[in-house]
């Protein structure tokens, strides 16, 4: 039977129930990039009697203890809330050798470094993309794709709940609490929306921005976090009244000697690129010295918007190689077998020539690579240079990596 790429998803809320779902509805685009059906195969979460789960395969539990017994556990799933016991988990899991994605910002703004170097060390990956923004994909762009730009400044809206508050108060002439409750009923709100309404959810996301950006926090006393609890009906009305909206925005600048931090509301005329974001839309503005400016919109909260941060972070701990990733099925749809088997070939298996046709990969992931229904004669292979070797398991083959090959014996 072929393995599966065992996950267990801590919380089963907004957050958690949107990666669920999100797995079952797109299990086969998963599996066609991992190579591997994708299994969700237990649940933690505060309260057992709240929740049910139709697939009874699936270990549903509130304690931690059970998840770190779990053998085969290859990813945990972060989709609770605060920086306890959030980082305690995320810390045992990644010591179990498991690969993490967290969608808990304030946790990753105060321990996301120590998490990463813990992570290098046990040789597994963190993602974190869905700490920021939502569904706007800020940290792989920011972390993957702007390496050589020397980036200045990032400004944004990154409080879905407060931009939909500000939004809907305005166009529905709406009180705060009315829409807030609203925000929380849709799930767009923590927990906690008091970290929404006065600004902190949007400072850990800075914090978690700064460290990708500028490689630190900034100091204490250079940031300034104010939320838009305070702004009233007749504020909002006298603004429009005048062409400007109150925005909650954040801008993250480096200066001389330090990076400074705001996080705030302001008033914006029609001339600025964030007038036009609305409800729980976000946007994230990028100074650059070699592009200039690049501004990046989308939902910024929500239950499938965050779910697709995380998916698209878990295929990122697998897939190192973009010529792969980047001709995905469109090429192979378009120009046919020979361009998946080129691509295949330019992955990593040049040198081998062992793939004849696309139909006989089973399974492609970073570092292993299933063909199906080949006999013993390539049973064991080792290539010296690059480190790779072929190891029959369940009657395929699998493409290891040095050190897992030494592991196998
Ligand atoms: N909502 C959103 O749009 C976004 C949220 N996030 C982040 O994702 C995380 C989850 O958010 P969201 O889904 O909205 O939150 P919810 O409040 O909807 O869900 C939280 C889940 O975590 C579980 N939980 C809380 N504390 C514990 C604990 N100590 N042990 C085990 N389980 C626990 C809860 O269990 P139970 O159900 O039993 O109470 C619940 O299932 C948060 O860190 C949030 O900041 C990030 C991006 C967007
Ligand atoms: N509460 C947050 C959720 C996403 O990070 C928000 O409203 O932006």
């Amino acid at each position: 039977m072929m393995s599966s790429i065992n996950i267990a998803l801590l919380g089963f809320g907004t957050v958690g129930k949107g990666v669920f779902e999100t797995i079952e509805t797109h299990q086969e685009r998963i599996q066609y990039y991992l190579g591997k059906p994708v299994k969700i195969v237990a649940v933690l979460v505060k309260n057992i009697t709240k929740h049910h789960l139709s697939d009874s395969e699936v270990l549903l539990t509130d304690n931690f203890e059970d998840v770190m017994q779990i053998p085969n556990l290859d990813i945990v799933i972060d989709a609770i809330c605060g920086k306890e016991p959030g980082f305690t988990y995320i810390k045992r899991s990644i010591e179990k050798g498991c690969h993490v994605v967290t969608a808990n910002k304030e946790m990753f703004a105060f321990h996301g470094q120590e998490l990463l170097s813990l992570a290098a060390k046990q040789h597994v990956s963190v993602g974190f993309e869905a700490t920021v923004a939502g569904g706007i994909p800020i940290i792989q762009t920011l972390r993957s794709l702007l390496k050589v730009n020397r980036i200045t400044k990032v400004e944004g809206i990154i409080n879905g709940t407060s931009n939909y508050i500000l939004t809907n108060m305005r166009e529905q002439d709406l009180p705060f609490e009315q829409v807030l409750a609203d925000a929380q009923n849709k799930g767009y709100a923590e927990a906690n929306p008091t970290n929404d309404i006065e600004g902190f959810d949007a400072l850990y996301k800075a914090l978690v921005l700064s460290q990708v950006v500028f490689g630190e926090h900034p100091e204490e006393e250079n940031i300034i976090r104010k939320g838009i609890s305070q702004i009233t009906q007749e504020q909002i009305e006298n603004a429009a009244n005048l062409g400007l909206k109150f925005k909650h925005v954040v801008k993250l600048e480096k200066q001389e000697n330090h990076i400074q931090c705001k996080v705030q509301p302001v008033l914006l005329s029609n001339a600025h690129p964030f007038y036009s974001i609305e409800g729980v839309q976000n946007a994230v503005s990028i100074n650059a010295d070699i592009v200039g400016n690049i501004t990046l919109t989308g939902p910024g909260a929500g239950k499938l918007p965050t779910a697709s941060a995380v998916i698209e972070d878990l295929l990122h701990l697998f897939e190192k190689h973009d010529s792969v990733r980047l001709h995905d099925e469109r090429q192979l749809e378009d120009q046919g077998e020979e361009v998946g088997q080129r691509l295949i070939f330019n992955q990593r298996l040049d040198h081998l020539c062992i793939v004849d046709s696309l139909e006989e990969v089973e399974q492609l992931q970073e570092g292993v690579f299933y063909i199906k229904g080949r006999e013993a004669d390539l049973t064991r292979f080792e290539q010296e240079n690059d480190g790779v070797a072929i190891y029959p398991i369940e009657g395929n083959f699998q493409l290891l990596n040095k050190q897992q090959y030494a592991n196998i014996g």
